[in-house]
């Protein structure tokens, strides 16, 4: 492949505010990157860190990498030092990579006020240190910092700093935008300009750029455009500040924008999966709007996108999301016309295609009740059995009917508050009265109502409340606000989330908790 995709995930991605990588970690993150296709792993600075020591030495024998090469980052030997002498470039040649990749001043200004020493001095500190690592067998890469601010400042001392990496044999000289304060009409232009000023080839020269102007992404791809075959990134876009160059969504623009073939087949696919894992590992939640890779990144909630989508998909997708691995979704909120609620039928595996009538009335229940603060963007099982109960011959059994609920709060003089429900239902039939505590009001109504049903529906004790979100909506008037509820409920065979909306709370939380429990009933029992 011509192209070099480099991650730095596990270096400029650690850099990050909020990340703490483990060994086992980094190992983890160079597996996913790998299986992702990169071609190069940086994985950290041997020498200055213990942990990066480690994963180094962990990873000659734990990491069987298929498609990318390990890759150590450090700097060029300090001034006025022996290179051979410098136990930081020792650390980079112990960490035994086929590759190092090491960062050089390259702005004047950085060279005398921050390593504080010469412009000569930091050009011998960039040959030796590139010399002594290809006399130990290493390919050498060159991250030259603060390239593009140096380059406007002083052209030729930044060139000489890329000449003397080519010369002394550098295999990749890395203009980084360190700072991230650059456009892409800068990027190009500079490029162009250190190309006939040094005859250096544009494909002997990479890039790096950090997104402080939210360009990175932007700079990378106008890099690459002027004819750069080696671009660092990092997953999600972790990094310094606010980040760096979000690998998904570079390697995503160059392949399917513009045609490079930058991954090996079969890997761009991954790319939905592999991002995700890797927001896991980092503990970081997934960005849902994340370009390509997030959740939300194909998700239409304007009625006239989803009238178009019903025709053909990629009337309102810039790409079909299945070539990155996403997928679309059709969100169903006030603004849905009636071809999202059919789409979003589809979705849920119900076909309204030949009803309508009951599309014009779902679509308008929608928009009066979302207009009442109900929510059903996030509470697909509510809407279904919105949708199933406007069906005709409406096909929802409802697994019982309610007489009354009423529910107690006790606190007790030893500060202990328990919450008391009783619900008398009918089932099948029958008449059920049943009574639970729980440690709070829904918890006791839930308790209560399984009580209730659990001899006609025993296996309601599979059902496990996941999640419970409360938010409160400001009425008309100020004083008389509503609340919201949105619950969520799994069991073995999936999760799902109901929605309920009140003045009262508790009310609230009960209507969402009968959609709950009807919802799994109905997916769990031929009855319904
Ligand atoms: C742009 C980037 O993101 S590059 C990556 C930066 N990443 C990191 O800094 C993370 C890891 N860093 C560390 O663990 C530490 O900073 C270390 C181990 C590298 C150095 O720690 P210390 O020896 O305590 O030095 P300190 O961090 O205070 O200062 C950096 C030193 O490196 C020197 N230095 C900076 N850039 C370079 C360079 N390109 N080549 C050689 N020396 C350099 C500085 O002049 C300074 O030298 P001094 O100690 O003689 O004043
Ligand atoms: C090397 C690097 O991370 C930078 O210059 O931003």
């Amino acid at each position: 492949m011509n192209y070099q995709v480099f991650d730095t995930t596990l270096r400029d991605g650690g850099q990050r505010e909020g990340i703490s990588y483990t060994v086992a970690d980094k190992l983890a993150v160079a597996r996913l990157l790998d299986e992702f296709g990169v071609g190069f792993i940086e994985g950290g600075w041997p020498g200055a860190m213990p942990k990066d020591t480690e994963f180094f030495e962990r990873a000659k024998t734990e990491l069987e990498l298929r498609h990318a090469v390990l890759v150590a980052f450090g700097a060029t030997r300090k001034a006025g030092v022996d290179v051979a002498a410098d136990p930081q470039v020792k650390a980079l040649l112990d960490a035994g990579t086929p590759v190092v990749c090491v960062v050089a001043k390259s702005d004047i200004r950085h060279v005398e006020r921050a390593l504080r020493t010469t412009g000569d001095e930091n050009l011998a500190m960039v040959r030796d240190t590139v010399r002594h690592l290809v006399a130990n067998g290493r390919r050498a890469f060159v991250d030259c910092e603060h390239f593009f601010d140096g380059f406007r400042y002083d052209p030729a001392y930044t060139a000489s700093v890329v000449q003397a990496a080519i010369e002394a044999g550098a295999e990749r000289v890395v203009m980084c935008d360190t700072n991230g304060g650059m456009l892409p009409s800068m990027i190009t232009k500079a490029i162009n300009e250190v190309v006939s000023l040094t005859g250096v080839s544009p494909e002997q020269l990479g890039i790096h750029c950090q997104n402080d102007t939210a360009c990175a992404v932007a700079n990378t791809v106008a890099a690459v455009e002027a004819g750069v075959k080696h671009f660092q990134c990092t997953a999600n876009g972790y990094g310094e500040r606010p980040g760096n160059a979000d690998l998904f969504a570079v390697v995503s623009n160059l392949q399917l924008k513009l045609g490079l073939k930058v991954l090996p087949d079969g890997c761009l696919e991954k790319a939905t999966r592999v991002s995700t894992a890797l927001a896991e590992i980092a503990n970081i939640a997934p960005d849902t709007h994340q370009a390509y890779v997030g959740a939300a990144a194909f998700a239409h909630k304007a009625g006239l996108h989803a009238s178009a989508i019903k025709v053909d998909p990629l009337l309102y997708n810039h790409v079909d999301p299945s070539v990155v691995g996403n997928d679309m979704r059709i969100l169903v909120t006030e603004m849905a016309g009636r071809a999202s609620i059919e789409l979003k039928s589809r979705e849920l595996g119900l076909d309204l295609a030949g009803h309508p009538d009951t599309l014009t009335k779902v679509t308008q229940k929608v928009k009066d009740l979302e207009a009442g603060g109900w929510s059903f963007e996030a509470a697909d099982a509510s809407f279904e059995l919105l949708v199933r109960s406007e069906l005709p011959g409406a096909d929802v059994a409802r697994p019982f009917t309610l007489e009354s609920y009423r529910v107690l709060v006790e606190h007790r003089e030893d500060g202990t508050v328990i919450s008391e429900a009783t619900v008398k239902v009918r089932v099948r039939g029958e008449r059920v009265i049943a009574t639970a505590e729980g440690n709070g009001p829904v918890n006791a109504l839930d308790e209560a109502l399984r009580v209730a049903l659990s001899n006609h529906y025993p296996h309601l004790k599979s059902f496990e409340l996941t999640d419970y979100k409360v938010r409160i909506l400001e009425g008309s008037h100020g004083t008389n606000a509503i609340t919201r509820v949105l619950l969520e409920t799994s069991n073995h065979t999936g999760e799902w989330t109901t929605v309920g909306v009140h003045e009262n709370i508790v009310e609230a939380s009960w209507t969402a908790l009968v959609d709950a429990l009807t919802y799994g009933l109905a997916r769990t029992t031929t009855t319904v």
